[in-house]
């Protein structure tokens, strides 16, 4: 996968070539691209904001930089099929696991990070042209720029291509990959500051502890998450207790 991000603070996505996405992109399983958008500024102050039209505090990000770097990225990586550019926004898609999973399987996806009051629309508009545009947020809060929303979704991306986490099983049983929160989990000692590991975990019995965190996993979705109890096929669950 060729990943693109384009920001006016390239040396924000730094940590990218730490650690699993870092070997990742050293192995060639991912194709990692970070474009300074100050490079394709006009002018020689390298100015890439202006004050919005309709007055109001701060400002905004001006089209042409936006529009010649999108046209720089769609050349580097000719293709046939549109690229995804995804455009982090608090007024954007909620970003979720489906979507890590479907987005992983693209070949190309680029990233545009707003900052001050965000991009003029008429870039979004014209990317349409070239790109797949998404907008997509991270959750319901907000922040200074579309960096620190890139750096999240592209770990969430970037590990389900396969080869970028040493072990796929790790892939398997975690939160959110089958609407269940993760169990709780547990490494030597088995007794710590007067605290133990929960017995069956100590024991043998595969199918017990299978049951064990089944159900420490019910327990902690209805406590933290119940919003997500509704998805939560529980028929499924009292067929497999009427089974067990
Ligand atoms: N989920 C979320 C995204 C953002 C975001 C994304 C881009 C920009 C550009 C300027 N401010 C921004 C904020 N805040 N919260």
């Amino acid at each position: 996968m060729r990943l693109d991000v384009i920001s006016i603070f390239p040396e924000y996505l730094n940590p990218l070539q730490l650690s699993l996405i870092g070997r990742a992109a050293e192995d060639g399983i991912l194709d990692l691209n970070v474009t300074n958008l100050r490079d394709f500024a006009t002018d020689k102050h390298r100015k890439v904001d202006d004050t919005p039209y309709g007055g109001g505090a701060g400002m905004v990000m001006m089209p042409e930089p936006w529009g010649q770097a999108l046209d720089a990225v769609r050349a580097q990586a000719p293709a046939e099929k549109k690229p995804v550019l995804i455009v982090p926004s608090p007024a954007g898609t909620v970003f979720n696991q489906k979507m890590a999973y479907d987005l992983a399987e693209e070949d190309h996806l680029v990233f545009a990070c707003g900052r001050y009051e965000g991009i003029d629309e008429r870039v979004i508009e014209y990317a349409h042209e070239n790109f797949t545009v998404i907008p997509v947020s991270i959750g319901d809060y907000v922040l200074n720029g579309g960096e620190v929303a890139v750096m999240v979704m592209v770990e969430a991306i970037a590990r389900l291509i396969p080869g970028v986490i040493g072990n796929p099983e790790s892939l398997v049983e975690e939160s959110h990959s089958d609407v269940l929160l993760e169990y709780p989990v547990y490494t030597k000692p088995a007794s710590w500051r007067g605290r133990e590991v929960p017995e069956v975990l100590l024991g043998g019995n595969h199918h017990r502890v299978a049951r064990h965190r089944r159900d420490e996993q019910i327990k902690r979705t209805a406590a933290r998450r119940p919003d997500l109890i509704p998805q939560l096929d529980v028929e499924s669950l009292n067929r497999r207790d009427r089974d067990a």
